[in-house]
This record gives C-alpha cells, sequence and structure tokens, in this order.
C-alpha cells in the first residue's frame, strides 16, 4: 500500500484499488489494458495487480533482456509450478521440469518428429476420412462449425497419436480398435470443450462455485480417463508419454499423482493446436489468393513424391521431408500464430536486479516482484515492425526468393523477436515443431481429400474472445458455419 516509486524504477502505477490494483481490468481485456498503460507510461511500467507488481516491457528490441536472463530461470519454475499446482491439482517432483524439456527434445523433435509424424498422419486419416465417408462412395455436401470441425479434428488426432490407440488385441481386429478410437476421442474431446471454457476463470481463481464443482469433476474424469493403469492397455503409446510416465515411477511419485500429470500434458499439447488450425484454414478460406498459392504448393509437393490421389487408391503417405518443402504454408502458418497467438510470458524476480533496454536505459527491478512481457501487443501487433497489423498477408513470412523471411525491423533496428506464439528462452514451447506439422498435415488432408467453402463467404471472420488473453492460441467469440464434401 505504501510503496513509492524509487529512483531508476520504472514509472508505478498502483491502480484505484488497494491490493487489487489493475487485476479486473488485466482479467477482462488484457490487451486493451496494455495498450491503454502502454500509451500513459511508455515502453516499460510496474502495475499491482491483484498483490503482485508486475513490470511489463513492451520494447521488443529490449525483449532479449527477459528472455535470456537466466536469474529468470528458477523463478518461472516457482511460479509455473503454483499455477499448476492450483489449476490442475498437480504438484511435481525436483528435476520433472527439466526432464520435460530433455524428454521432448527427444520425441517430439529430430528422429522422434519423423514418429509422430506418422502416428498422426494414419490418426488423422481415421478420423477424417471416416467421418466424411469418402471411402464409402459418398461425396455429398456435409455441414459443420468450422471452428468445431477443426478443433475437434485436430485434437482428437493428436490425442491419439500422444497418448496411444486401443489395443486391436483386446478390441478383436484393428478395423474394431480404429472405431473406438474415433468415438472414445470424441467424447473426451467433448468433456474437454467444457473444460477448457472453464479454464480462463479457473486461472484467475474467480469461478462460481456451481462451474467450481463441475471443474472438479472434469478433472476427476481426465484423472481417471488418462490413468497410468488406462494407458498400459494401450497400444502405440508415444515415446513422450511413456518417457514421462517411467521418470515419475522410478523416482516414487504416488500413481494418483502420475494421473493428474496426464492431464497437465494433456492440455498443453491439445489447448492450442486445434484453436490454431482453425484461424489456419479461415483465414486461408477468406483471402482466394492465398488459398491458390497454398493449393498449388501441396499439389506439387504430392506430384513431386511420385504420389497420386485417386479413389480407391492407396492413402497419400504424407512424410516429414515433404513437409518440409512448403515455405508458402509456412509463411501462412506463421501468419495466422502471429495474428491469434497471445500468450503472456511472466518471470518471478529472485533478488534485486537492473533491466537493462536496448537503448541503453537501465531500470531497477525490485526482488520478489514479476517481469512480463505480452508480445501480443508489443510486437505482433506493431504496426512499424509488421505493415498492417490486423490484415491477414499469407506471404509476410516469405522474401521474393522463396526463403523464410526473418528480417523485421524497428526505429531501423532488426528485431530478433518479431514473432512469439511459443514463447522464448528456457520455457519456449517444446511442441513447437509437432504443432506445426500437425497444422500442416491437417491443411494438406482438407486441401486434397475435401472441396470446402464458407456457408456464407460474405460472413467476417469472428472476433477473437478477449477473455482469453495471455493462455496461448486464442479462440473465437463464435463458429462460422462451412460446408464440405470429398473430392474422391
Ligand atoms: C499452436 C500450438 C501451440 C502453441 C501456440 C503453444 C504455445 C506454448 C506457449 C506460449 C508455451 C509457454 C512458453 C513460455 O512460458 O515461455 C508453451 C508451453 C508448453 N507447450 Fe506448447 N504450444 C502449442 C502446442 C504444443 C504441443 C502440440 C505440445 C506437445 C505435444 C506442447 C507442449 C508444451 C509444453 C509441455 C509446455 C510447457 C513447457 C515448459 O514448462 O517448459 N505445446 N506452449
Amino acid at each position: 500500500m505504501f510503496r513509492r516509486r524509487r529512483p531508476n524504477e520504472p514509472p508505478l502505477d498502483k491502480g484505484v484499488i488497494p491490493w487489487l490494483g489493475y487485476a479486473l481490468d488485466f482479467r477482462d481485456n488484457s490487451a486493451q489494458f496494455l495498450q491503454k498503460m502502454q500509451k500513459k507510461h511508455g515502453d516499460i511500467f510496474t502495475a499491482q495487480i491483484g498483490g503482485y507488481y508486475f513490470t511489463f516491457l513492451m520494447d521488443p528490441l529490449s525483449f532479449g533482456s527477459v528472455v535470456k536472463e537466466a536469474r529468470f530461470k528458477m523463478g518461472f519454475e516457482e511460479f509455473a509450478h503454483e499455477l499448476v499446482a492450483r489449476v490442475f491439482g498437480y504438484h511435481n517432483i525436483s528435476g520433472d521440469h527439466k526432464h520435460l524439456q530433455t524428454s521432448s527434445t527427444k520425441y517430439l523433435m529430430g528422429d522422434g518428429l519423423l514418429v509422430m509424424t506418422q502416428a498422426m498422419m494414419e490418426n488423422l486419416q481415421n478420423l477424417m476420412l471416416y467421418s466424411v465417408g469418402s471411402r464409402q462412395g459418398t461425396n455429398i455436401w456435409q455441414q459443420d462449425g468450422l471452428f468445431h470441425f477443426s478443433y475437434n479434428i485436430v485434437f482428437r488426432a493428436g490425442y491419439l497419436s500422444l497418448f496411444g490407440n486401443e489395443s486391436a488385441k483386446q478390441a478383436g481386429s484393428t478395423e474394431k480398435a480404429k472405431e473406438m478410437d474415433r468415438l472414445h476421442s470424441e467424447e473426451l474431446f467433448n468433456e474437454f470443450r467444457k473444460y477448457d471454457r472453464l479454464f480462463p476463470r479457473l486461472a484467475y481463481a474467480v469461478l462460481p462455485p456451481k462451474d467450481k464443482l463441475e471443474a472438479e469433476r472434469l478433472k476427476r474424469h481426465f484423472w481417471n480417463k488418462l490413468s497410468v493403469k488406462n494407458c498400459k492397455n494401450k497400444d502405440n503409446i508415444s515415446g513422450w508419454i511413456s518417457d514421462q510416465q517411467k521418470f515419475r515411477d522410478e523416482n516414487g511419485m504416488p500413481e494418483h499423482m502420475q494421473d493428474r500429470f496426464m492431464f497437465v500434458l494433456l492440455w498443453a499439447s491439445q489447448g492450442n493446436t486445434g484453436p490454431s488450425s482453425f484461424w489456419l484454414l479461415v483465414y486461408l478460406m477468406k483471402d482466394p489468393e492465398a488459398m491458390m498459392a497454398v493449393k498449388e504448393e501441396i499439389d506439387n509437393v504430392i506430384k513431386s513424391s511420385g504420389q497420386v490421389v485417386k479413389p480407391g487408391g492407396p492413402l497419400l503417405n504424407l512424410t516429414r521431408d515433404m513437409l518440409l518443402k512448403t515455405p508458402v504454408l509456412d509463411s501462412a502458418v506463421e501468419e495466422s500464430l502471429r495474428l491469434t497467438a497471445a500468450p503472456v510470458l511472466i518471470r518471478a524476480v529472485p533478488e534485486d536486479m537492473n533491466l537493462k533496454m536496448a537503448d541503453g536505459r537501465s531500470y531497477a527491478i525490485r526482488k520478489g516482484d514479476r517481469v512480463a512481457l505480452f508480445p501480443y501487443v508489443a510486437v505482433q501487433m506493431d504496426p512499424e515492425v509488421h505493415h498492417e497489423p490486423h490484415v491477414f498477408k499469407y506471404n509476410r513470412f516469405l522474401n521474393a526468393d522463396g526463403t523464410k523471411k526473418v528480417d523485421f525491423y524497428k526505429n531501423g533496428k532488426r528485431v530478433k523477436y518479431f514473432s512469439m506464439p511459443w514463447g522464448a528462452g528456457s520455457t519456449i514451447c517444446p511442441g513447437r515443431f509437432f504443432a506445426v506439422n500437425e497444422l500442416k498435415q491437417f491443411v494438406f488432408l482438407m486441401f486434397t481429400y475435401f472441396e470446402f467453402e464458407l456457408l456464407n463467404p460474405e460472413e467476417e471472420i469472428p472476433p477473437i474472445d478477449e477473455t482469453r488473453w495471455g493462455f496461448g492460441s486464442m479462440q473465437p467469440t463464435h463458429d462460422i458455419t462451412f460446408r464440405y464434401r470429398p473430392r474422391l
């Protein structure tokens, strides 16, 4: 209450409500709140939010001094453990964050990614090609919400690829096991969406009692469904999941706590990619030139792999190698993430320290405070860095010679962190290569196997739901209807 700004500290704004400070403004619309504060105080300021003092750094040229500062690492872990305990009921053991990183490098990148790409392909094909009946020779138009459709398919395929398939032996046959995969992943998705809707208010600890009970019920549902015991009966469990279980088991973690961790992993791995696949598709569908460029690239990649996808023929074998030959699609993916992925990066300050800005200014930051970056406002929407930042330009991240564009400037200086959908530094999303792969596989299959269009081509892209800023991929306020039918 008595805190005053000291010499060399950033501008301090405590708000008018004691202790709470700006908690409500931040919760209701973090982006708008930060834009207002940036206008009032400039590119660094300290705001009181729910009893904590957060120093927001809004100058992207200075992001390196937060992202690369080793002293923030410990602070982040403490903060993350607290949040995970509150929202998921999971209590960590020593070394488990480090192990998650090592295991993610092994199973979600490099050679591990080859295995995951194959698994994802098989699961996507099981869900997408079966559900439209293309194998049954029908080609009638079907209608769905594009957000629901994309999230549903990408969530379920991602979940099955990581957590494993029904055992063919127990099911009696491979076909029966595939059918069971389709049914139970659908059920899991429906329950997940209920939790997903409660999530922002759960994270801010503002759920009314009835919803709190529902969140508790859902958590238990997932602990049970994803339990180590149930996992043991699955086929094709990914190394990522089995390695996490093995590590915790060997380090004496009780089984019920391991079950809880499985839900943390489901959340981290499936909460963002589905919504992102929706934004990618909807932006492409509203931009005929982008649509054509991506379609042409996909057709060429398939053609040069020597495959012909035709009715009754073999399914498309989309390899990791093929997915590496798509600069246009890569740029479209990056652009849609720039527009719709909006994490807040928070670091706890372990000791009094100085934060150096790119222009030479230096600010004193107090022990116990938090430092935060919100790249969405600070850089992804900065018109100086990204011309017409609200417009989807599928080739924004493409040079004229077809290589990836990485040169973006502010005040004549090169901006290293020009878009940060994955966070950065020691906590950067370890699933990012797998996630981009998933998005591209989904788009490849949509373009290869289906005709699809918005039911009303004039309908605007739905706006972003402003209550979810800070949690990763944003979601739309409402769905948009589209129709699709098999090409083959
Ligand atoms: C479009 C999809 C995705 C987006 C936008 C996304 C974004 C993020 C962000 C912003 C963070 C926090 C970074 C930070 O605080 O600095 C994160 C963490 C994480 N993500 Fe992702 N992610 C996506 C997909 C995935 C997938 C598919 C997986 C796994 C298969 C995954 C696994 C994780 C894990 C385990 C963490 C925690 C890392 C840690 O604590 O060090 N993510 N993700």
